[in-house]
């Protein structure tokens, strides 16, 4: 596993379903990084309306940025770059799009490089995030390693992997760890943040921060019961979660100090 020193500054985004539970990140909000508005009973990156993420980029702080996921995408370029241009209009400005309908890196560029243009020509220090999923293998859509490359080519800022199916698998149980390091070896080489999500957990966290992430995004982990499906966001849970990467983040750096 590749293990070479960066300085450890893993953000964490988190993803709320409703302006309910974007007040549960405010009331936490000096524990994470990013507020990610999403509709998870339409998917693992369902999008939610266009007045949610209004509402909910009115609530949270001015100093964190709102994300809004675009959905789990068909490979349809110009609907999705209009979706993902109305996300940018509520009040988004990390966009994430689920690449989950397309089978070719060549699609997947098709999507994104619309989304980028849709977006950026708007705001054009808006964040783009393009998602492939761990769990690829499941679904038949492009292979978790060709994404950072097709963050590349469309000129999108970050490149992340998500699990598609929320069943309980999770995203070292598709991709191991040292894949994940290469995925973020990657994006990395290609000038993009590194992205990794799908029912993290505490225990995770010594790993992503070993390999570089730049951002963890957690829903599950952090709702009651660790059930992202019927359980609210934990604003206690939010600080532990939190607590835990600083932890983490400390302890790499004395160990790489350490190393000399
Ligand atoms: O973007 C991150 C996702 O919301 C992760 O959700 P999860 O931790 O429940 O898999």
């Amino acid at each position: 596993m590749d293990m070479q020193w960066k300085e450890p500054t893993l953000l964490l985004l988190i993803s709320p379903d409703s302006v309910e539970e974007a007040l549960d990140c405010e009331r936490a909000a000096e524990h994470l990084d990013i507020v990610d508005v999403k509709k998870p009973d339409e998917g693992s990156l369902g999008a939610n309306f266009p007045w949610v993420i209004r509402q909910i980029r009115d609530v949270v702080p001015a100093d964190k940025p709102v994300s809004a996921t675009v959905g789990d995408v068909p490979y349809k370029p110009g609907t999705v770059a209009q979706a993902a241009l109305g996300a940018a209009v509520s009040g988004a400005t990390y966009i994430k799009v689920g690449l989950y309908g397309c089978t070719t890196p060549e699609q997947a560029v098709d999507v994104m490089r619309g989304v980028v243009r849709a977006v950026k020509d708007y705001r054009p220090d808006a964040f783009v995030v393009a998602s492939g999923y761990a769990d690829a293998h499941r679904i038949g859509c492009v292979n978790p390693l060709a994404v950072p490359d097709i963050a590349r080519r469309s000129g999108s800022d970050a490149a992340m992997l998500d699990t598609a199916i929320k069943d309980g698998t999770r995203l070292f149980d598709h991709v191991p760890h040292d894949v994940c390091a290469e995925f973020v070896r990657l994006a990395h080489d290609a000038g993009l943040l590194a992205a990794l999500a799908g029912s993290v957990k505490v225990g995770d966290l010594g790993a992503l921060t070993r390999i570089g992430t730049d951002i963890v995004g957690v829903r599950g982990a952090v709702c009651e019961g660790g059930d992202r499906d019927t359980g609210r966001i934990q604003p206690h849970l939010v600080a532990a979660f939190r607590a835990e990467m600083d932890r983490h983040a400390r302890e790499y750096a004395a160990a790489v100090a350490a190393a000399g």
